[in-house]
């Protein structure tokens, strides 16, 4: 929401100095994002398609400068999300015949379902570490790193199993290594003496950007193991494909050269993956560059309060993301070829 009114606020400020760009901005704000953006962005996506129009890059939402999340990493860094993770909404059900409670069967539907979910949420999928950007972005910042940190991520050609090991550790680390699974709804019965013949739970996979749907399905069948559950996909995709991050790519450069701008404190820009869903990943029939990037500070402490409890950012912070969105249009305008990124000897 702050960046929705970040932008509006910078576009302000450009039409009261007159500004006039000479390249074309769209800016798509979908009213939808919050439930999936099908009668926001798609729509968006789709009108902009049929007038033949092509994107250089798109800019949204998913990541941030971040701060604190990897121990003994003392500085911030600014991660742009090139790709994104999959999801799949699966709804799982169970049929039993329904009877009286005062002399209730072994199995009752809503036991033969609690089991069937527990072991999802007991056996995690595979880590599928390296398999996406965030190997990249640990090797980029290992000289951050005090010894004997940027030993290990300078040769992760030998330490991989560690830093995989170690990323597990937290729960927001962990969501970048491997496929999440969240059990995040769960219905049965209407009343205290009745065994009620339907339950059904919803689990929401966020799939890794090394994994598919239908691998992520067959691993869920797989440990679910139980014929009498029946598996319904409400909805699905793929994990979105990795945006370019090389020295030619515009968006990119565009964004760590504004990132460098306004941000001077921070000396690495990193790319990586988002562990939510954004509106962008409707734009995919319009670029190949899609970059997700919010220009403010994240500490593991606030994570929680995103889609939580006092969700806020101060005014300070405010500022400074219109202050970056008036400067990334401008740095956007001036020079269609890319700024090239200079390697530190
Ligand atoms: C090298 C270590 C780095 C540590 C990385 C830490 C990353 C922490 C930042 C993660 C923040 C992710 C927030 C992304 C914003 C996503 C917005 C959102 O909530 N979208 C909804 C969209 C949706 C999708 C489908 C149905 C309904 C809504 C979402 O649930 O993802």
């Amino acid at each position: 929401m702050s960046l929705m009114c970040a932008i509006l606020q910078a576009l302000e400020l450009l039409l009261i100095r007159n500004y006039i760009p000479q390249r074309s901005f769209f800016i798509a704000l979908g009213h939808d994002e919050e439930v999936s953006g099908v009668n926001g962005a798609q729509k968006i996506s789709a009108l902009l398609q049929a007038r033949g129009i092509q994107l250089a890059f798109i800019v949204d939402e998913g990541s941030f400068l971040l701060d604190g999340f990897i121990p003994n990493l003392q500085k911030p860094f600014a991660m742009v999300a090139v790709s994104e993770k999959g999801a799949i909404n699966l709804m799982l059900q169970v049929n039993m015949t329904p009877g009286h409670s005062s002399a209730p069967p072994k199995e009752t539907s809503i036991g033969i379902l609690a089991a069937a979910v527990s072991r999802l949420e007991q056996t995690p999928m595979p880590n599928m570490f390296g398999g996406g950007p965030l190997k990249m972005a640990l090797q980029q910042l290992a000289n951050e790193f005090p010894f004997p940190a940027n030993i290990v991520l300078s040769n992760l050609w030998l330490f991989q199993p560690l830093v995989s090991r170690l990323m597990e550790r937290n729960y927001i680390t962990n969501a970048l290594v491997r496929t999440t699974t969240a059990l995040t709804m769960f219905n049965a019965g209407v009343k205290v003496n009745v065994i009620p013949p339907v339950a059904q739970a919803t689990i929401n996979f966020r799939i890794h950007p090394a994994q598919t749907v239908q691998e992520v399905l067959k691993l869920a069948k797989d440990i679910v193991a139980d014929d009498r559950i029946q598996f319904h996909v409400l909805n699905a995709f793929d994990p979105l494909p990795v945006s370019p991050s090389d020295d030619q790519a515009l968006g990119y450069q565009l964004l760590r050269q504004t990132i460098q701008s306004v941000f001077p404190e921070v000396n690495i820009v990193a790319p990586g993956t988002c562990i939510g869903n954004t509106d962008s990943r409707h734009y995919t029939n319009l670029t190949t560059g899609i970059y997700r990037f919010n220009p403010i500070y994240l500490q593991p402490q606030s994570f929680s309060s995103i889609h939580g409890i006092n969700e806020k950012i101060s005014v300070q912070a405010y500022e400074t993301q219109v202050k970056f969105i008036f400067e990334f249009i401008q740095n956007a305008d001036a020079d269609p070829r890319p700024v090239p990124h200079l390697h530190e000897l």
